[in-house]
């Protein structure tokens, strides 16, 4: 379905109050602060003729083949005879209580043993309705392979009956509900930011924790337990720009880094505008746009402020320290003027870093060292990847040093640290308080006060004609350790970028939690 189409019938669906915010109890008894009650579209007949053209699209669209269609009742029960009666499709009805007369059938309507059904939904948020529809229905003789409903909640019922052999087919996902609704102010960030962490914390799905065999599945390989996004922004020695972002991928449940690699100006400012709620940074590459303005810098500062992620300008600064801080400070893009974050090869040695502290840190700049790189053949690895490390640590040693001093608190640290650089080191001149993180593959620093980030990201692994590799955002978030995933094309190429975003968006955060040990499965 087209996406605009699609957003004005999320529209219409809160119109008719079908979409309501509040305190709802679920079938589970869970309270709820969104509840979809499809019920009420039986008195907007043409919202009703609406809904079951979209759902037999879907049906034609994944080439379902089946011999006759259920919907669970009661509220699918109308959109599936309409479906039914329009496509001229045989339908069964699932009987809620056997009959104690006549044919005490629980299913009514003609079938034979071993035909396919598939099932109709409104809403699902477990998964339950629709698999108690198919045990009646295997009690009849009948198998059930595919479901299709209108609104997913994404608490789990995809997984739930996925496991059970049945693939649900959503075409509205909450989180795309709230992007629409968002959108079109008919909810604030707010209201959109606690539905979703509602929906991400209450999800109702474990899998079984043994195999068939009643022998415990091998556990997934995930890197040791460790602090939380939330709880590394509270340490005393990160720096204020980690502390902010740390915060913000809390809040909005967000390890989303959008490369916005367009050429255009508009373009990214409509991306900037767009897939804003579901990030928790933008990064761009300021020259290759082919119509930069100084305007265009100040509108993409006010969508950063508008919701709330950092901007972190791609340059790879690899110069001497003079040269980059001009780089940095003036020319035609005046990057430090609207970039929270820059980036820095290590090449140059310290220098590099100081001279763009020496611009950034005043405005309260942060800078990523480039300890690895995504393409193929890369020569920032092994040694050169350590001594990158070993000199973002050194800078982070200075700034706790700064710390220590400037509050006059533990001078015993603060004189074994400074003993620990003279002696190490013999840097002790550069600008503290400038390294935030890496550009890295993997986890490359067990300090938790430097955020790792990694580009190379799909939703599967491989790679492009011109060297690039892909991992996948499970793979870099949970296996490899990174706190951020950067991710190109994987969304610009997509047909819907805002679909797209919102899933990498969610599979990072799946993967993050996973990692943590926190997750409901
Ligand atoms: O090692 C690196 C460092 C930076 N990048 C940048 O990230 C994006 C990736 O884009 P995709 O479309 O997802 O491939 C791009 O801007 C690169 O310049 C990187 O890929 N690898």
């Amino acid at each position: 379905m087209e996406n605009e189409s699609m957003d004005s019938l999320i529209l219409k669906l809160h119109d008719v109050n079908a979409v309501k915010f509040g305190e709802y109890k679920l079938k589970s008894g869970m309270l709820t602060p969104i509840y979809i009650d499809l019920r009420v579209l039986v008195s907007y007949p043409a919202l009703m003729n609406q809904v079951s053209s979209l759902i037999y699209q879907r049906v034609q669209e994944e080439g379902l083949q089946f011999d006759s269609v259920c919907g669970v009742p009661y509220t699918a029960l109308p959109l599936a005879t309409i479906i039914c009666s329009r496509h001229e499709l045989p339908m069964l009805i699932r009987r809620k209580e056997a009959k104690d007369y006549g044919t005490k059938r629980l299913v009514e309507g003609s079938f034979r043993e071993g035909d396919t059904c598939l099932i109709i939904e409104d809403t699902v948020t477990s998964g339950s309705s629709i698999l108690e529809t198919a045990e009646v229905l295997y009690q009849g003789g009948l198998k059930v392979t595919d479901a299709i409903v209108l609104m997913d909640r994404e608490q789990g019922g995809v997984e739930m009956l996925a496991s059970q052999g049945i693939k649900l087919h959503p075409i509205i996902s909450m989180f795309k509900l709230l992007n629409v609704l968002l959108a079109a102010e008919r909810i604030n960030a707010q209201t959109a930011q606690s539905v979703r962490k509602f929906i991400l914390d209450n999800n109702t799905f474990s899998p079984r924790k043994e195999n068939g065999n009643g022998v415990p599945a091998p556990k997934k390989q995930c890197v040791e337990q460790e602090l939380s996004y939330a709880d590394r922004a509270k340490l005393p020695n990160v720096h204020p720009l980690a502390t902010k972002l740390l915060n913000i991928m809390e809040a909005k449940q967000s390890n989303l880094c959008v490369s916005a690699d367009v050429t255009s100006s508009e373009e990214l400012l409509q991306l900037a505008d767009s897939l804003g709620p579901n990030i928790c940074m933008l990064k761009t590459h300021v020259d290759i746009l082919k119509d930069y303005t100084a305007t265009f810098s100040q509108k993409l500062q006010s969508l950063a402020e508008k919701h709330n992620f950092l901007i972190f300008e791609d340059r790879k600064f690899a110069d001497i320290g003079n040269t980059v801080k001009h780089q940095y400070e003036g020319g035609l893009y005046q990057i430090s003027s609207w970039s929270h974050i820059v980036n820095a090869h290590a090449v140059p040695g310290p220098g590099v870093v100081k001279g763009l502290s020496a611009v950034g840190k005043p405005l309260g700049r942060g800078c990523l060292l480039i300890a690895q790189m995504s393409s193929q053949g890369s020569l920032a690895t092994g040694e050169y990847t350590k001594a990158v490390v070993r000199m973002s640590v050194h800078f982070l040693s200075l700034y706790y040093i700064t710390l220590c001093v400037t509050h006059n608190l533990g001078f015993g640290f603060t004189a074994v640290y400074l003993c620990y650089l003279s002696l190490q080191l013999n840097m002790a001149e550069e600008q503290p308080d400038f390294v935030i993180g890496f550009i890295c593959g993997s986890k490359i620093s067990k300090k938790p006060e430097f955020i790792h980030m990694t580009p190379g990201v799909q939703m599967q692994a491989g790679g492009d004609a011109l060297g690039q590799q892909y991992a996948t955002p499970e793979e870099v978030l949970c296996n490899k350790g990174s706190d951020v995933i950067i991710v190109g094309r994987g969304i610009l190429e997509a047909p819907d970028r805002l679909k797209a975003a919102e899933s990498y968006r969610k599979s990072g955060w799946e993967a993050y939690t996973k990692r943590l040990g926190r997750s409901g499965q």
